[in-house]
Protein backbone atom coordinates (compact mmCIF):
# COMPACT_ATOMS: atom_id res chain seq x y z
CA UNK A 1 0.00 0.00 0.00
CA UNK A 2 2.60 2.24 1.02
CA UNK A 3 4.23 1.35 -2.51
CA UNK A 4 1.44 2.16 -3.80
CA UNK A 5 1.12 6.04 -2.45
CA UNK A 6 5.02 6.40 -3.06
CA UNK A 7 4.44 5.48 -6.69
CA UNK A 8 1.38 7.80 -7.25
CA UNK A 9 3.41 10.63 -5.30
CA UNK A 10 6.11 10.03 -7.70
CA UNK A 11 3.74 10.58 -10.99
CA UNK A 12 2.75 13.75 -9.05
CA UNK A 13 5.97 14.93 -8.35
CA UNK A 14 7.03 14.56 -12.27
CA UNK A 15 4.05 15.32 -13.81
CA UNK A 16 4.45 19.03 -11.10
CA UNK A 17 8.41 19.22 -12.46
CA UNK A 18 7.45 18.80 -15.72
CA UNK A 19 4.90 21.55 -15.55
CA UNK A 20 7.61 23.69 -13.56
CA UNK A 21 9.71 23.31 -16.53
CA UNK A 22 7.17 23.47 -19.19
CA UNK A 23 5.02 26.98 -17.97
CA UNK A 24 7.70 29.47 -18.00
CA UNK A 25 7.56 29.35 -22.03
CA UNK A 26 3.69 29.06 -22.40
CA UNK A 27 3.32 31.88 -19.83
CA UNK A 28 5.43 34.06 -19.80
CA UNK A 29 7.98 34.35 -22.85
CA UNK A 30 7.93 36.85 -25.42
CA UNK A 31 7.32 34.00 -27.77
CA UNK A 32 4.26 33.20 -25.73
CA UNK A 33 1.85 34.23 -28.45
CA UNK A 34 3.84 31.88 -31.24
CA UNK A 35 3.96 29.07 -28.97
CA UNK A 36 -0.01 29.26 -28.16
CA UNK A 37 -1.09 29.62 -31.47
CA UNK A 38 1.25 26.62 -32.61
CA UNK A 39 0.08 24.51 -30.18
CA UNK A 40 -3.71 25.22 -30.92
CA UNK A 41 -3.00 24.64 -34.47
CA UNK A 42 -1.47 21.38 -32.79
CA UNK A 43 -4.57 20.11 -30.98
CA UNK A 44 -6.61 21.20 -33.74
CA UNK A 45 -5.25 19.12 -36.36
CA UNK A 46 -4.96 16.29 -33.80
CA UNK A 47 -8.67 16.20 -33.85
CA UNK A 48 -9.16 16.46 -37.14
CA UNK A 49 -6.77 13.27 -37.39
CA UNK A 50 -9.44 11.33 -35.35
CA UNK A 51 -12.10 12.71 -36.83
CA UNK A 52 -10.25 11.76 -40.10
CA UNK A 53 -10.18 7.97 -38.52
CA UNK A 54 -14.33 8.20 -37.43
CA UNK A 55 -15.05 8.46 -41.09
CA UNK A 56 -12.73 5.79 -42.53
CA UNK A 57 -14.00 3.28 -39.84
CA UNK A 58 -17.69 3.93 -40.99
CA UNK A 59 -16.18 3.91 -44.68
CA UNK A 60 -15.00 0.52 -43.95
CA UNK A 61 -18.53 -1.13 -43.21
CA UNK A 62 -20.11 0.30 -46.51
CA UNK A 63 -17.19 -0.74 -48.49
CA UNK A 64 -16.96 -4.49 -46.94
CA UNK A 65 -20.57 -5.11 -47.08
CA UNK A 66 -20.38 -3.46 -51.11
CA UNK A 67 -17.85 -6.36 -51.17
CA UNK A 68 -19.96 -8.86 -49.64
CA UNK A 69 -23.35 -8.06 -51.62
CA UNK A 70 -20.84 -8.15 -54.70
CA UNK A 71 -22.10 -4.55 -55.40
CA UNK A 72 -19.93 -2.74 -57.86
CA UNK A 73 -21.15 0.12 -57.94
CA UNK A 74 -21.06 0.72 -54.41
CA UNK A 75 -17.53 -0.11 -54.35
CA UNK A 76 -16.35 2.15 -57.30
CA UNK A 77 -18.54 5.14 -55.40
CA UNK A 78 -16.65 3.86 -52.15
CA UNK A 79 -13.43 3.64 -53.51
CA UNK A 80 -13.63 7.24 -54.64
CA UNK A 81 -14.40 9.02 -51.17
CA UNK A 82 -11.80 6.69 -49.85
CA UNK A 83 -9.75 8.62 -52.37
CA UNK A 84 -11.06 12.42 -51.42
CA UNK A 85 -10.82 10.98 -47.35
CA UNK A 86 -6.90 9.55 -47.70
CA UNK A 87 -6.01 12.82 -49.39
CA UNK A 88 -7.60 14.74 -46.67
CA UNK A 89 -5.78 12.60 -44.06
CA UNK A 90 -2.24 12.57 -45.76
CA UNK A 91 -2.53 17.01 -45.84
CA UNK A 92 -3.43 16.95 -42.16
CA UNK A 93 -0.63 14.28 -41.09
CA UNK A 94 2.27 16.22 -42.83
CA UNK A 95 0.73 19.57 -41.38
CA UNK A 96 0.88 17.81 -37.85
CA UNK A 97 4.63 16.68 -38.42
CA UNK A 98 5.87 20.22 -39.50
CA UNK A 99 4.20 22.38 -37.16
CA UNK A 100 4.73 19.95 -34.27
CA UNK A 101 8.30 20.07 -35.02
CA UNK A 102 8.22 24.08 -35.55
CA UNK A 103 7.24 24.50 -31.95
CA UNK A 104 9.21 21.80 -30.61
CA UNK A 105 12.35 23.88 -32.00
CA UNK A 106 10.97 27.37 -30.89
CA UNK A 107 10.69 26.05 -27.49
CA UNK A 108 14.08 24.21 -27.57
CA UNK A 109 15.33 27.89 -28.80
CA UNK A 110 13.82 29.66 -25.86
CA UNK A 111 14.50 27.53 -23.31
CA UNK A 112 18.49 26.91 -24.33
CA UNK A 113 19.30 30.61 -24.56
CA UNK A 114 17.14 30.94 -21.20
CA UNK A 115 19.23 28.20 -19.27
CA UNK A 116 22.31 29.47 -21.08
CA UNK A 117 21.78 33.04 -19.55
CA UNK A 118 21.06 31.88 -16.04
CA UNK A 119 24.28 29.65 -15.91
CA UNK A 120 26.54 32.38 -17.20
CA UNK A 121 24.85 35.24 -15.00
CA UNK A 122 26.52 36.19 -12.12
CA UNK A 123 29.71 33.49 -12.25
CA UNK A 124 27.04 30.49 -11.69
CA UNK A 125 29.06 28.49 -14.88
CA UNK A 126 32.35 28.55 -12.65
CA UNK A 127 31.00 28.54 -9.22
CA UNK A 128 29.08 25.30 -10.29
CA UNK A 129 32.60 23.91 -11.05
CA UNK A 130 34.04 24.60 -8.04
CA UNK A 131 31.20 22.93 -5.79
CA UNK A 132 31.31 19.89 -7.73
CA UNK A 133 34.57 18.91 -6.70
CA UNK A 134 34.05 20.14 -3.19
CA UNK A 135 32.52 17.68 -0.72
CA UNK A 136 29.36 19.42 0.45
CA UNK A 137 26.30 17.59 0.65
CA UNK A 138 24.67 18.44 -2.92
CA UNK A 139 26.84 18.76 -5.23
CA UNK A 140 25.81 20.17 -8.78
CA UNK A 141 24.44 18.25 -11.51
CA UNK A 142 27.25 16.98 -13.62
CA UNK A 143 28.01 17.75 -17.21
CA UNK A 144 26.04 21.34 -17.67
CA UNK A 145 27.25 21.38 -21.65
CA UNK A 146 24.55 18.08 -22.10
CA UNK A 147 22.14 19.51 -20.10
CA UNK A 148 21.99 22.28 -22.02
CA UNK A 149 22.91 21.08 -25.60
CA UNK A 150 21.05 17.65 -24.95
CA UNK A 151 18.57 17.59 -22.51
CA UNK A 152 16.56 20.74 -23.65
CA UNK A 153 16.26 18.94 -26.83
CA UNK A 154 15.19 15.93 -25.37
CA UNK A 155 12.72 17.63 -22.74
CA UNK A 156 10.68 20.03 -25.33
CA UNK A 157 10.57 17.56 -28.28
CA UNK A 158 8.99 14.27 -25.57
CA UNK A 159 6.69 17.10 -23.80
CA UNK A 160 5.19 17.93 -27.24
CA UNK A 161 5.24 14.53 -28.51
CA UNK A 162 4.06 12.65 -25.64
CA UNK A 163 1.30 15.39 -24.52
CA UNK A 164 0.18 15.41 -28.20
CA UNK A 165 0.43 11.71 -28.57
CA UNK A 166 -1.70 11.48 -24.96
CA UNK A 167 -4.41 14.03 -26.64
CA UNK A 168 -4.81 11.72 -30.00
CA UNK A 169 -5.23 8.80 -27.17
CA UNK A 170 -7.66 10.13 -25.24
CA UNK A 171 -10.27 11.51 -27.99
CA UNK A 172 -9.34 8.49 -30.09
CA UNK A 173 -10.57 6.49 -27.24
CA UNK A 174 -13.98 8.79 -26.85
CA UNK A 175 -14.68 8.48 -30.25
CA UNK A 176 -14.03 5.13 -30.77
CA UNK A 177 -15.38 3.61 -27.56
CA UNK A 178 -19.17 4.88 -28.59
CA UNK A 179 -18.30 3.53 -32.28
CA UNK A 180 -17.15 0.02 -30.67
CA UNK A 181 -20.25 0.18 -27.89
CA UNK A 182 -23.07 0.43 -30.26
CA UNK A 183 -21.54 -2.16 -32.79
CA UNK A 184 -21.19 -4.66 -29.65
CA UNK A 185 -24.18 -6.40 -28.87
CA UNK A 186 -24.21 -7.57 -25.76
CA UNK A 187 -22.88 -10.68 -24.49
CA UNK A 188 -25.36 -13.01 -22.58
CA UNK A 189 -25.02 -15.77 -20.44
CA UNK A 190 -26.51 -17.79 -17.68
CA UNK A 191 -25.09 -17.95 -14.57
CA UNK A 192 -26.44 -20.05 -11.13
CA UNK A 193 -29.69 -20.12 -13.32
CA UNK A 194 -29.83 -16.42 -13.71
CA UNK A 195 -29.49 -14.44 -17.10
CA UNK A 196 -26.87 -11.62 -16.94
CA UNK A 197 -26.59 -9.42 -19.95
CA UNK A 198 -23.12 -7.54 -20.81
CA UNK A 199 -23.54 -4.29 -22.86
CA UNK A 200 -21.11 -3.10 -25.05
CA UNK A 201 -19.29 -6.40 -24.63
CA UNK A 202 -16.12 -5.62 -26.93
CA UNK A 203 -15.41 -2.44 -25.25
CA UNK A 204 -14.87 -4.23 -22.04
CA UNK A 205 -12.77 -6.77 -24.04
CA UNK A 206 -10.66 -3.73 -25.55
CA UNK A 207 -10.15 -2.16 -21.89
CA UNK A 208 -9.39 -5.49 -19.92
CA UNK A 209 -7.11 -6.37 -22.78
CA UNK A 210 -5.34 -2.99 -22.39
CA UNK A 211 -5.22 -2.69 -18.43
CA UNK A 212 -3.59 -6.40 -18.34
CA UNK A 213 -1.01 -4.96 -21.10
CA UNK A 214 -0.41 -2.05 -19.38
CA UNK A 215 0.09 -3.30 -16.30
CA UNK A 216 2.71 -6.21 -17.84
CA UNK A 217 4.63 -3.48 -19.69
CA UNK A 218 4.86 -1.36 -16.28
CA UNK A 219 6.61 -4.35 -14.77
CA UNK A 220 9.01 -5.27 -17.01
CA UNK A 221 9.99 -2.46 -18.67
CA UNK A 222 10.28 -0.57 -14.92
CA UNK A 223 14.07 -0.57 -14.90
CA UNK A 224 14.48 1.55 -17.70
CA UNK A 225 14.34 4.78 -16.05
CA UNK A 226 17.25 4.68 -13.84
CA UNK A 227 19.01 2.91 -16.26
CA UNK A 228 18.28 5.67 -18.80
CA UNK A 229 19.13 8.19 -16.60
CA UNK A 230 23.05 6.55 -16.06
CA UNK A 231 23.40 5.78 -19.56
CA UNK A 232 23.21 9.87 -20.27
CA UNK A 233 25.72 10.18 -17.85
CA UNK A 234 27.96 7.88 -18.38
CA UNK A 235 27.90 8.94 -21.74
CA UNK A 236 28.66 12.59 -20.75
CA UNK A 237 31.30 11.19 -18.63
CA UNK A 238 32.95 9.35 -21.31
CA UNK A 239 32.62 12.15 -23.68
CA UNK A 240 33.97 14.73 -20.95
CA UNK A 241 37.13 12.91 -20.18
CA UNK A 242 37.51 12.14 -24.00
CA UNK A 243 37.72 16.20 -23.94
CA UNK A 244 40.15 16.82 -21.50
CA UNK A 245 42.65 14.55 -23.54
CA UNK A 246 42.29 16.48 -26.24
CA UNK A 247 42.85 19.98 -23.81
CA UNK A 248 45.58 18.84 -22.11
CA UNK A 249 46.94 16.85 -25.02
CA UNK A 250 50.64 18.32 -24.71
CA UNK A 251 50.95 17.64 -20.99
CA UNK A 252 49.49 13.98 -21.35
CA UNK A 253 52.17 13.67 -24.34
CA UNK A 254 55.11 14.92 -22.43
CA UNK A 255 54.07 13.06 -18.89
CA UNK A 256 53.97 10.15 -21.40
CA UNK A 257 50.09 9.82 -19.60
CA UNK A 258 48.32 7.77 -22.71
CA UNK A 259 48.69 4.69 -20.99
CA UNK A 260 46.69 5.95 -17.87
CA UNK A 261 44.27 7.95 -20.05
CA UNK A 262 43.73 4.71 -22.01
CA UNK A 263 42.72 2.80 -19.18
CA UNK A 264 40.67 5.91 -17.63
CA UNK A 265 38.86 6.08 -21.09
CA UNK A 266 38.42 2.53 -21.34
CA UNK A 267 37.04 2.51 -17.54
CA UNK A 268 34.37 4.98 -18.81
CA UNK A 269 33.76 3.24 -21.87
CA UNK A 270 33.03 -0.06 -19.78
CA UNK A 271 30.30 2.00 -18.03
CA UNK A 272 28.58 3.05 -21.00
CA UNK A 273 28.82 -0.52 -22.79
CA UNK A 274 27.73 -2.43 -19.23
CA UNK A 275 24.91 0.00 -18.62
CA UNK A 276 23.83 0.26 -22.57
CA UNK A 277 23.41 -3.73 -22.39
CA UNK A 278 21.16 -3.68 -19.69
CA UNK A 279 19.72 -1.08 -21.01
CA UNK A 280 18.57 -3.20 -24.00
CA UNK A 281 18.40 -5.97 -22.31
CA UNK A 282 15.49 -4.58 -20.57
CA UNK A 283 14.39 -3.45 -24.04
CA UNK A 284 14.22 -6.71 -25.39
CA UNK A 285 12.05 -7.91 -22.61
CA UNK A 286 9.81 -5.07 -23.14
CA UNK A 287 10.32 -5.99 -27.24
CA UNK A 288 9.04 -9.16 -26.76
CA UNK A 289 6.17 -8.13 -24.82
CA UNK A 290 4.66 -5.33 -27.21
CA UNK A 291 5.15 -7.36 -30.39
CA UNK A 292 3.51 -10.17 -29.13
CA UNK A 293 0.43 -7.85 -27.55
CA UNK A 294 0.37 -6.17 -31.01
CA UNK A 295 0.06 -9.30 -32.93
CA UNK A 296 -2.40 -11.05 -30.67
CA UNK A 297 -4.29 -7.71 -31.17
CA UNK A 298 -5.08 -8.20 -34.31
CA UNK A 299 -6.86 -11.12 -34.46
CA UNK A 300 -8.04 -10.77 -30.62
CA UNK A 301 -11.52 -9.01 -31.80
CA UNK A 302 -12.09 -11.41 -34.73
CA UNK A 303 -12.09 -14.23 -32.51
CA UNK A 304 -14.63 -12.16 -29.73
CA UNK A 305 -16.88 -11.47 -32.42
CA UNK A 306 -16.95 -14.52 -34.69
CA UNK A 307 -19.54 -16.40 -33.09
CA UNK A 308 -21.79 -13.14 -33.71
CA UNK A 309 -20.75 -13.10 -37.82
CA UNK A 310 -21.39 -16.99 -38.44
CA UNK A 311 -25.03 -16.59 -36.39
CA UNK A 312 -25.89 -14.17 -39.01
CA UNK A 313 -26.30 -11.58 -36.39
CA UNK A 314 -24.26 -9.03 -38.26
CA UNK A 315 -22.69 -8.68 -42.08
CA UNK A 316 -19.08 -8.69 -42.91
CA UNK A 317 -18.78 -4.95 -43.44
CA UNK A 318 -19.58 -4.82 -39.28
CA UNK A 319 -17.41 -7.36 -38.64
CA UNK A 320 -14.98 -5.26 -40.29
CA UNK A 321 -15.73 -2.52 -38.66
CA UNK A 322 -15.70 -4.08 -35.49
CA UNK A 323 -12.35 -4.94 -35.70
CA UNK A 324 -10.93 -1.79 -37.22
CA UNK A 325 -12.94 0.09 -34.11
CA UNK A 326 -11.15 -2.28 -31.54
CA UNK A 327 -8.30 -1.82 -33.20
CA UNK A 328 -8.33 2.06 -32.16
CA UNK A 329 -9.83 1.64 -29.18
CA UNK A 330 -6.86 -1.07 -28.41
CA UNK A 331 -4.05 1.38 -29.60
CA UNK A 332 -5.37 4.22 -27.77
CA UNK A 333 -5.36 2.47 -24.48
CA UNK A 334 -2.06 1.07 -24.83
CA UNK A 335 -0.73 4.52 -25.92
CA UNK A 336 1.33 4.06 -22.45
CA UNK A 337 2.16 0.83 -23.20
CA UNK A 338 3.75 1.91 -26.88
CA UNK A 339 5.03 4.73 -25.39
CA UNK A 340 7.21 3.48 -22.43
CA UNK A 341 10.36 4.19 -23.95
CA UNK A 342 9.62 7.54 -24.49
CA UNK A 343 7.81 7.76 -21.37
CA UNK A 344 10.55 6.59 -19.54
CA UNK A 345 12.94 8.94 -21.35
CA UNK A 346 10.94 11.80 -20.53
CA UNK A 347 11.29 11.41 -16.89
CA UNK A 348 14.70 10.82 -16.69
CA UNK A 349 15.65 13.86 -18.51
CA UNK A 350 12.90 15.92 -16.83
CA UNK A 351 14.66 15.03 -13.79
CA UNK A 352 17.83 16.16 -14.75
CA UNK A 353 16.97 19.81 -16.27
CA UNK A 354 15.19 19.95 -12.76
CA UNK A 355 17.98 19.13 -10.60
CA UNK A 356 20.16 21.69 -12.85
CA UNK A 357 17.57 24.41 -11.76
CA UNK A 358 17.30 23.88 -8.37
CA UNK A 359 21.42 23.92 -8.09
CA UNK A 360 20.57 27.13 -9.70
CA UNK A 361 18.46 28.64 -7.37
CA UNK A 362 20.54 27.21 -4.59
CA UNK A 363 23.03 29.31 -5.81
CA UNK A 364 21.18 32.04 -6.47
CA UNK A 365 20.24 31.50 -2.33
CA UNK A 366 24.22 32.02 -1.69
CA UNK A 367 24.38 35.33 -3.55
CA UNK A 368 25.23 37.74 -0.88
CA UNK A 369 28.64 36.20 -0.43
CA UNK A 370 28.83 38.78 -3.40
CA UNK A 371 27.71 42.04 -1.87
CA UNK A 372 29.85 45.08 -1.18
CA UNK A 373 29.55 48.86 -0.73
CA UNK A 374 30.25 52.16 -3.46
CA UNK A 375 32.86 53.39 -1.21
CA UNK A 376 32.12 57.39 -0.64
CA UNK A 377 35.94 57.58 -1.01
CA UNK A 378 38.36 57.02 -4.15
CA UNK A 379 39.84 53.86 -2.79
CA UNK A 380 39.59 50.18 -1.89
CA UNK A 381 38.50 49.47 1.62
CA UNK A 382 38.81 46.17 2.89
CA UNK A 383 37.07 46.57 6.32
CA UNK A 384 36.23 42.72 6.40
CA UNK A 385 36.83 39.73 4.41
CA UNK A 386 36.19 35.68 5.69
CA UNK A 387 37.33 33.86 2.93
CA UNK A 388 36.48 30.14 3.68
CA UNK A 389 37.44 26.31 1.56
CA UNK A 390 34.61 24.56 -0.09
CA UNK A 391 34.31 22.26 2.66
CA UNK A 392 33.80 25.50 5.06
CA UNK A 393 36.95 25.73 6.72
CA UNK A 394 37.92 29.10 7.36
CA UNK A 395 40.69 30.01 5.06
CA UNK A 396 42.03 33.80 5.54
CA UNK A 397 40.94 36.55 6.81
CA UNK A 398 41.63 40.42 5.96
CA UNK A 399 40.82 43.33 8.08
CA UNK A 400 40.82 47.15 7.43
CA UNK A 401 43.47 46.89 4.33
CA UNK A 402 43.37 49.66 2.18
CA UNK A 403 44.50 50.57 -1.51
CA UNK A 404 44.64 54.11 -2.70
CA UNK A 405 45.11 55.49 -5.99
CA UNK A 406 49.20 55.43 -6.10
CA UNK A 407 48.92 52.61 -4.27
CA UNK A 408 51.96 49.07 -5.56
CA UNK A 409 51.18 46.12 -3.15
CA UNK A 410 52.90 43.22 -2.89
CA UNK A 411 50.80 40.21 -1.42
CA UNK A 412 52.83 37.35 0.00
CA UNK A 413 52.72 34.26 2.00
CA UNK A 414 53.62 30.41 1.67
CA UNK A 415 51.93 28.73 -1.47
CA UNK A 416 48.56 27.61 -0.70
CA UNK A 417 47.86 30.21 1.88
CA UNK A 418 44.94 31.96 0.04
CA UNK A 419 46.59 34.33 -2.03
CA UNK A 420 44.68 33.93 -5.06
CA UNK A 421 41.35 33.12 -3.15
CA UNK A 422 42.15 36.66 -1.86
CA UNK A 423 41.74 37.83 -5.12
CA UNK A 424 38.82 35.82 -5.98
CA UNK A 425 37.42 36.87 -2.57
CA UNK A 426 37.99 40.73 -4.20
CA UNK A 427 36.77 40.42 -7.75
CA UNK A 428 33.43 38.83 -6.16
CA UNK A 429 33.93 35.57 -7.86
CA UNK A 430 34.79 33.37 -4.57
CA UNK A 431 31.17 31.57 -3.66
CA UNK A 432 32.75 30.82 0.11
CA UNK A 433 33.43 34.96 1.40
CA UNK A 434 32.00 37.13 3.68
CA UNK A 435 32.51 40.25 2.52
CA UNK A 436 32.57 43.62 3.90
CA UNK A 437 33.83 46.05 0.95
CA UNK A 438 33.78 49.40 0.07
CA UNK A 439 35.15 49.63 -3.55
CA UNK A 440 35.30 52.69 -5.85
CA UNK A 441 32.63 53.59 -7.88
CA UNK A 442 34.67 52.98 -11.13
CA UNK A 443 35.67 49.47 -9.90
CA UNK A 444 33.23 47.34 -11.68
CA UNK A 445 34.47 49.22 -15.22
CA UNK A 446 38.17 49.66 -14.18
CA UNK A 447 39.19 46.59 -12.35
CA UNK A 448 41.24 44.23 -14.07
CA UNK A 449 42.52 40.91 -13.14
CA UNK A 450 45.19 38.82 -14.56
CA UNK A 451 45.11 34.98 -13.60
CA UNK A 452 47.90 32.58 -13.57
CA UNK A 453 46.65 31.29 -16.50
CA UNK A 454 44.58 33.59 -18.99
CA UNK A 455 42.27 32.28 -20.96
CA UNK A 456 42.22 33.04 -25.36
CA UNK A 457 39.47 32.36 -27.28
CA UNK A 458 40.30 30.33 -29.94
CA UNK A 459 39.92 32.77 -33.55
CA UNK A 460 41.99 35.54 -34.96
CA UNK A 461 44.18 37.39 -32.87
CA UNK A 462 42.85 40.54 -32.38
CA UNK A 463 39.81 38.76 -31.00
CA UNK A 464 41.90 37.01 -28.42
CA UNK A 465 43.85 40.48 -27.77
CA UNK A 466 40.55 42.11 -26.95
CA UNK A 467 38.50 39.73 -25.17
CA UNK A 468 36.20 40.10 -23.66
CA UNK A 469 35.51 43.18 -25.82
CA UNK A 470 34.89 43.52 -29.70
CA UNK A 471 37.52 43.58 -31.69
CA UNK A 472 35.87 46.33 -33.82
CA UNK A 473 36.72 48.56 -30.86
CA UNK A 474 40.27 49.11 -31.03
CA UNK A 475 42.24 50.28 -34.18
CA UNK A 476 44.74 47.89 -35.73
CA UNK A 477 47.39 51.08 -33.71
CA UNK A 478 46.36 50.32 -30.73
CA UNK A 479 46.25 46.39 -30.86
CA UNK A 480 50.01 46.94 -32.63
CA UNK A 481 51.01 49.29 -29.78
CA UNK A 482 49.91 46.63 -27.18
CA UNK A 483 51.50 44.04 -28.75
CA UNK A 484 55.08 45.91 -28.89
CA UNK A 485 54.70 46.75 -25.24
CA UNK A 486 53.93 43.43 -24.24
CA UNK A 487 57.54 42.74 -25.83
CA UNK A 488 56.07 40.27 -28.69
CA UNK A 489 56.92 42.26 -31.59
CA UNK A 490 56.57 39.27 -33.21
CA UNK A 491 52.99 39.05 -33.26
CA UNK A 492 52.27 42.49 -34.76
CA UNK A 493 52.08 41.28 -38.15
CA UNK A 494 49.58 38.27 -37.32
CA UNK A 495 46.27 40.36 -35.93
CA UNK A 496 44.23 38.70 -38.29
CA UNK A 497 45.99 34.93 -38.44
CA UNK A 498 42.97 32.76 -36.97
CA UNK A 499 44.62 30.38 -34.29
CA UNK A 500 44.29 28.50 -31.23
CA UNK A 501 46.50 30.84 -29.24
CA UNK A 502 46.37 29.03 -25.98
CA UNK A 503 47.97 25.90 -27.82
CA UNK A 504 50.34 27.79 -30.24
CA UNK A 505 51.73 30.33 -28.07
CA UNK A 506 54.41 29.26 -25.24
CA UNK A 507 53.84 30.02 -21.45
CA UNK A 508 55.89 33.23 -21.35
CA UNK A 509 54.21 34.89 -24.64
CA UNK A 510 50.50 33.54 -23.40
CA UNK A 511 51.36 35.70 -20.41
CA UNK A 512 52.63 38.36 -22.33
CA UNK A 513 49.35 38.34 -24.43
CA UNK A 514 47.77 38.79 -21.56
CA UNK A 515 49.82 41.47 -20.27
CA UNK A 516 49.52 43.35 -24.03
CA UNK A 517 45.31 43.25 -23.06
CA UNK A 518 46.20 45.00 -19.70
CA UNK A 519 47.79 47.81 -21.54
CA UNK A 520 45.09 47.83 -24.29
CA UNK A 521 42.74 47.80 -21.73
CA UNK A 522 44.47 50.41 -19.41
CA UNK A 523 42.77 49.14 -16.50
CA UNK A 524 42.49 51.70 -13.48
CA UNK A 525 42.51 48.93 -10.55
CA UNK A 526 45.35 45.96 -11.61
CA UNK A 527 45.32 43.29 -9.72
CA UNK A 528 48.03 40.72 -11.41
CA UNK A 529 48.62 37.08 -9.93
CA UNK A 530 52.18 35.53 -11.03
CA UNK A 531 51.21 37.01 -14.40
CA UNK A 532 54.66 37.29 -14.42
CA UNK A 533 56.10 33.79 -13.78
CA UNK A 534 57.45 32.41 -16.75
CA UNK A 535 59.42 35.40 -18.12
CA UNK A 536 62.68 36.10 -17.90
CA UNK A 537 63.99 38.65 -15.49
CA UNK A 538 64.87 40.88 -17.59
CA UNK A 539 61.37 40.79 -19.79
CA UNK A 540 59.99 40.62 -16.30
CA UNK A 541 61.26 43.84 -14.87
CA UNK A 542 60.44 46.00 -18.81
CA UNK A 543 56.88 44.65 -18.55
CA UNK A 544 56.64 45.75 -14.87
CA UNK A 545 57.97 49.24 -15.47
CA UNK A 546 55.54 49.90 -18.18
CA UNK A 547 52.65 48.11 -15.84
CA UNK A 548 53.37 50.47 -12.99
CA UNK A 549 53.80 53.61 -16.05
CA UNK A 550 50.14 51.96 -17.23
CA UNK A 551 48.29 52.56 -13.36
CA UNK A 552 50.02 55.99 -12.23
CA UNK A 553 48.70 57.45 -15.71
CA UNK A 554 45.33 56.27 -14.68
CA UNK A 555 45.60 57.37 -11.19
CA UNK A 556 44.64 53.69 -10.35
CA UNK A 557 46.95 50.95 -8.16
CA UNK A 558 48.75 47.88 -8.71
CA UNK A 559 48.15 44.44 -6.76
CA UNK A 560 50.84 41.98 -7.21
CA UNK A 561 51.17 38.08 -5.85
CA UNK A 562 55.04 37.04 -7.09
CA UNK A 563 57.29 34.79 -5.34
CA UNK A 564 60.14 36.02 -7.15
CA UNK A 565 62.30 38.79 -5.07
CA UNK A 566 62.96 41.24 -8.59
CA UNK A 567 59.32 42.18 -8.69
CA UNK A 568 59.10 43.32 -4.82
CA UNK A 569 61.35 46.53 -5.75
CA UNK A 570 58.24 47.53 -7.96
CA UNK A 571 56.29 47.69 -4.84
CA UNK A 572 55.74 49.99 -2.06
CA UNK A 573 53.79 48.08 0.42
CA UNK A 574 53.40 44.92 1.63
CA UNK A 575 50.66 42.42 2.68
CA UNK A 576 51.59 39.33 4.03
CA UNK A 577 50.17 35.82 4.79
CA UNK A 578 50.84 35.06 8.12
CA UNK A 579 49.35 32.08 9.98
CA UNK A 580 46.16 32.92 12.27
CA UNK A 581 45.21 32.11 15.71
CA UNK A 582 44.54 28.25 16.28
CA UNK A 583 41.23 28.52 16.77
CA UNK A 584 40.73 31.25 13.63
CA UNK A 585 41.14 31.33 10.14
CA UNK A 586 44.40 29.69 8.85
CA UNK A 587 45.58 32.43 7.60
CA UNK A 588 45.07 36.52 8.06
CA UNK A 589 46.91 39.37 6.02
CA UNK A 590 49.27 41.61 7.83
CA UNK A 591 48.95 44.66 5.83
CA UNK A 592 52.05 47.08 5.87
N1 LIG B 1 38.12 24.97 -6.02
C1 LIG B 1 38.75 24.67 -4.89
N2 LIG B 1 38.30 23.66 -4.16
C2 LIG B 1 38.90 23.32 -3.01
N3 LIG B 1 39.98 23.96 -2.52
C3 LIG B 1 40.47 24.98 -3.22
C4 LIG B 1 39.89 25.40 -4.44
N4 LIG B 1 40.60 26.43 -4.91
C5 LIG B 1 41.59 26.66 -4.00
N5 LIG B 1 41.51 25.78 -3.00
C6 LIG B 1 42.41 25.69 -1.83
O1 LIG B 1 42.50 26.95 -1.25
C7 LIG B 1 43.79 27.16 -0.74
C8 LIG B 1 44.30 28.49 -1.25
O2 LIG B 1 44.49 28.42 -2.64
P1 LIG B 1 45.10 29.64 -3.45
O3 LIG B 1 45.14 29.26 -4.88
O4 LIG B 1 44.41 30.86 -3.06
O5 LIG B 1 46.59 29.66 -2.85
P2 LIG B 1 47.81 30.58 -3.23
O6 LIG B 1 48.26 31.19 -1.96
O7 LIG B 1 47.47 31.48 -4.35
O8 LIG B 1 48.84 29.47 -3.70
P3 LIG B 1 50.03 29.52 -4.76
O9 LIG B 1 51.04 30.47 -4.21
O10 LIG B 1 50.51 28.11 -4.76
O11 LIG B 1 49.43 29.95 -6.08
C9 LIG B 1 44.64 25.99 -1.19
O12 LIG B 1 44.80 25.13 -0.08
C10 LIG B 1 43.82 25.33 -2.25
O13 LIG B 1 44.02 23.94 -2.24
Amino acid sequence: MTEKISKWRALREFAAKAWRLSMPYYLHSEDKWKARGLLLAIVLLNLGAVYMLVLLNEWNRVFYDALQNKDAAVFWRELGRFTYLAFSFIVIAVYRFYLTQLLQMRWREWMTKHYMDRWLANHRFYQMELARYSREGNAPPDNPDQRIAEDMNLFTSYTVGLSMGLLNAVVTLLSFIGILWTLSGSFGFTFQGRHVDIPGFMVWMAVLYCVVGSVLAHYIGRPQIALNFKQQRFEADFRHHLVRVREYSESIALDKGEGVERRQLGLRFADVLGNYLRLIRTQKRLVWFTNGFGQAATVFPFIVAAPRFFSGAIQLGELMQIASAFDRVQGALSWFVDNYDQIAAWRATTDRITSFDESFAALQAGDPATASETNAEDAIALDAMDLALPGGAALLAVQGARIAPGDSVLVQGPSGSGKSTLFRGLAGIWPWAKRRLRLPADFDARAMFLPQRPYFPNGRLRDALAYPEPAARYGDEELQAALREALLPDLVARLDDPDAWDQKLSGGEQQRLAIARALLKKPRWLFVDEATSALDEAAEATVYERLQALVRAQNGALVSIAHRPGVAGWHARRWVLEPGAADGPRYRVATG
